[in-house]
């Protein structure tokens, strides 16, 4: 079932936790809704359950629009981050709970019932444990299990808010494959809100970033990656070096240095967003950034070197894979030229933070061709 969102605002007193939001998921697509604490991911969740109403704006299913529609009539499955299971009940009746209350014709015969829960026990690798209760789980087994009972209703939608967000570090990410493939065998239309964008570049078909109940960039993993539309979105999806620079003409300078060449004749201030993996050694010849390795750091695949600008004493951030050649050059005290392999370049100076001022405009992106 697709969804499309149409001019959604939703405001909380005089707040606004939701502005214009406009969004179409493809039947079958898998989400997801990244974005800081109050960007308002779970409010268009909610939204989008029929759990609150906007104050403006359609939410369709299938091109229906849904207003009208009860909860319990959308047919969508959720989970939340804490959504307890119920207590006194095995693992099989937790799963089939939603089917052992429907009333009349509509609900499955017990020995169906029974087979469904043990169907989907198996779907969710927990084949074996109905008869248990959800203390006798882990807390990654309870979440699949409440997973299951989403499943159970055969939902057209699944919308799931930081389902993972109360497990351990290696737990959430063995579930995170767990889920993709899940959704590959379900291909039930889901939406999941998360705030950790590892999480969503890894299992997502496409990510909608939100920030200040506005959608700041909509699209594949690739995209959001190597083209963000903003600075907040380049922040937000990994550690980006910010360095201030001169645009004359063509070239990037930092005083007198030249660092960069791009496509544009721009002149003024401005600011490269370089991420600390778009940076290599370049050759003496090679325009680059002159720099000082300050301190190394090794860390299992990944090298990391914290260096210093030479003109202004910037701390710039590198990593590299540990079996890349140019790793031999990062040894601390050491000089050496850095080439921008990557960047984006915007018009200001310094890049405001008060929610209201305006974004710095995209002078330029630029891409070198690995040799
Ligand atoms: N019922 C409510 N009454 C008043 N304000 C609310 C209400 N629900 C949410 N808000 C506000 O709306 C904004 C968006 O909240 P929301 O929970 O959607 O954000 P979020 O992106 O899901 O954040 P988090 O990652 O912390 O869960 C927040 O500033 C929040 O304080």
């Amino acid at each position: 079932m697709n969804i499309t969102l149409k001019n959604i605002n939703k405001q909380f007193g005089q707040f606004h936790a939701l502005s214009s939001i406009d969004l179409h998921v493809e039947s079958g697509e898998l989400i997801a809704l990244l974005g800081p604490s109050g960007s308002g991911k779970t409010t268009l969740l909610r939204i989008i359950a029929g759990l609150e109403f906007a104050n403006g704006g359609a939410v369709y299913f299938g091109g229906e629009d849904v207003a009208a529609t009860p909860l319990r009539k959308r047919q969508i499955g959720f989970v939340f981050q804490h959504y307890a299971l119920f207590k006194h009940m095995t693992v099989r009746d937790n799963v089939s709970f939603g089917l052992r209350i429907r009333k009349g014709d509509a609900r499955p015969s017990k020995s169906d019932i029974r087979q469904r829960a043990d169907e989907l026990l198996e779907l969710v690798q927990l084949s074996g444990l109905g008869d248990r209760y959800p203390h006798q789980l882990s807390g990654g087994q309870r979440q699949r299990v409440a997973l299951a009972r989403a499943l159970a209703i055969e939902p057209k939608v699944l919308l799931l808010d930081e389902p993972f967000g109360a497990l351990d570090a290696k737990v959430r990410k063995e579930l995170r494959h767990w889920l993709r493939e899940l959704h590959q065998k379900t291909g039930v239309t889901t939406l999941f809100v998360t705030h950790d964008q590892e999480e969503a570049l890894e299992l997502a078909d496409r990510v909608v970033i939100m920030s200040g109940g506005k959608i700041a960039q909509i699209g594949s993993v690739d995209e959001v990656y190597e083209q963000p539309a903003s600075p907040m979105v380049f922040d937000f999806l990994g550690s980006t070096n910010r360095i201030p620079v001169e645009r004359h003409g063509n070239h990037l300078v930092i005083g007198t240095d030249k660092i960069a060449i791009y496509e544009g004749d721009h002149t003024g201030h401005g600011t490269v967003y370089v991420r600390p993996g778009d940076l290599r050694v370049a050759s003496p010849d090679d325009v680059g950034l002159d720099a000082i390795v300050r301190n190394v750091q090794r860390t299992g695949p990944i090298v990391r070197a914290t260096v210093a600008i030479n003109s202004t004493g910037q701390l710039v951030y590198v990593e590299m894979p540990h079996l890349h050649h140019d790793v031999q050059h990062l040894l601390p005290q050491q000089s050496l030229r850095l080439r921008l392999m990557q960047y984006s370049v915007y018009d200001a100076e310094n890049t405001p933070d008060g929610e209201d001022a305006p974004e710095p405009v995209l002078i330029g992106r630029e891409r070198l061709r690995l040799a």
